[in-house]
């Protein structure tokens, strides 16, 4: 979907994953201040647990109780023996996206956009691409043009260092030409994109490292393993203080320059346009999303 500056922008600083098998997580995640979560069936859910994941995740998503927190179904491959029976139980739930994993070709998204339709999926329901695999990079942006259904790339780092034989190292120099790949992709076709997960659970420092880097490059926020890992997300993704002053003084600014006819404003000894004030508008959208969960 291409995201206008009439679109209402929805936070995604803090994406949680949680294996659909464990109750308890499905239970906890209403209580933790995640930004959006991802029911997952694929990774995350051995195969013997496959069928009771289903049932467990449809019936949470269908009964609800998550408040503003976005929800998405990781379903399995449309290759796997359960894809097709996740997506049917995907769509009748209805959650606000669906998550396919491992996505290499847009053929992958326009399949399940199409069987989305026949299943007469609600159309809010959007589709969500991981992007975690050495095809997937170099068919970004045809993916990334695909459906208008797809709303957002998630960027899969673990299946994709793996496949690419990358090491994790800190700083992420093996990845970054994939994630700024699939960034360009997604900023052309107007999707969001959340960056991968840091897999050092107890690793304050290196979160905070990949997230401001994350942010650095342009992610809307990031996935993530284990609730302890929101707080430094979300504070890390969150429009700073001073940034959101900044923004509206420019905003002011560039109203009172075009009240006197000008294109131009200058703030703090900078100057000030339209693109400028653009920025700015998105900033102080997003806080207030933010202020609105
Ligand atoms: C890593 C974990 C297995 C750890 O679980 P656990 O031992 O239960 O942790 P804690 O005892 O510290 O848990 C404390 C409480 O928090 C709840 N909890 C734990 N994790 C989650 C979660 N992810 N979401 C919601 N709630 C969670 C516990 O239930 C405890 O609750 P309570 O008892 O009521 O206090 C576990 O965190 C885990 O399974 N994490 C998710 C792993 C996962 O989803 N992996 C797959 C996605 S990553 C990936 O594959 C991305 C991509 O595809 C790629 O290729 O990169
Ligand atoms: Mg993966």
């Amino acid at each position: 979907m291409t995201e206008t500056d009439a679109t209402p922008i929805r936070p995604r600083r803090s994406v949680l994953y949680m294996p659909g098998s464990n109750p308890r997580a499905l239970e906890k995640a209403k209580t933790l201040p995640a930004d959006a979560l991802i029911l997952d069936l694929e990774d995350a859910t051995a195969p013997e647990k496959k069928d009771e994941a289903r049932d467990l995740v449809t019936a949470a998503v269908r009964k609800g109780g998550y408040g503003g927190r976005e929800i998405a179904v990781r379903i399995n491959g449309l290759d796997t023996p359960w894809g097709m029976a996740d997506l049917k139980a995907a769509v009748k739930a209805a959650p606000d996206a669906i998550l396919v994993p491992k996505v290499s070709a847009p053929a992958m998204v326009v399949e399940v956009e199409k069987l989305m339709q026949d299943l007469r999926a609600d159309d809010r329901t959007r589709i969500w691409a991981m992007m975690e695999t050495p095809r997937g990079m170099l068919h970004a942006e045809a993916i990334a043009a695909s459906s208008t259904r797809l709303d957002c790339f998630v960027m899969g780092t673990n299946d994709l260092a793996k496949d690419l034989r990358a090491r994790f190292v800190p700083g992420r120099a093996p990845l970054l030409p994939s994630l700024g790949l699939c960034l360009l992709a997604a900023r052309s076709y107007g999707l969001a994109i959340v960056d991968g997960v840091c897999n050092a659970i107890d690793d304050t420092e290196a979160l905070e490292a990949e997230c401001r880097q994350g942010l650095d490059m342009g992610f809307d926020g990031k996935t993530l393993i284990h609730p302890k890992q929101i707080e430094v997300t979300n504070r890390v993704f969150s429009p700073d203080p001073d940034a959101l002053d900044l923004a509206r003084r420019q905003i002011a600014a560039f109203e009172a320059a075009q009240a006197e006819g000008k294109a131009v404003a200058v703030v703090d000894g900078k100057i000030v346009e339209n693109l400028h004030v653009a920025e700015a508008r998105r900033l102080v959208a997003l806080s207030d999303a933010i202020a609105a969960m």
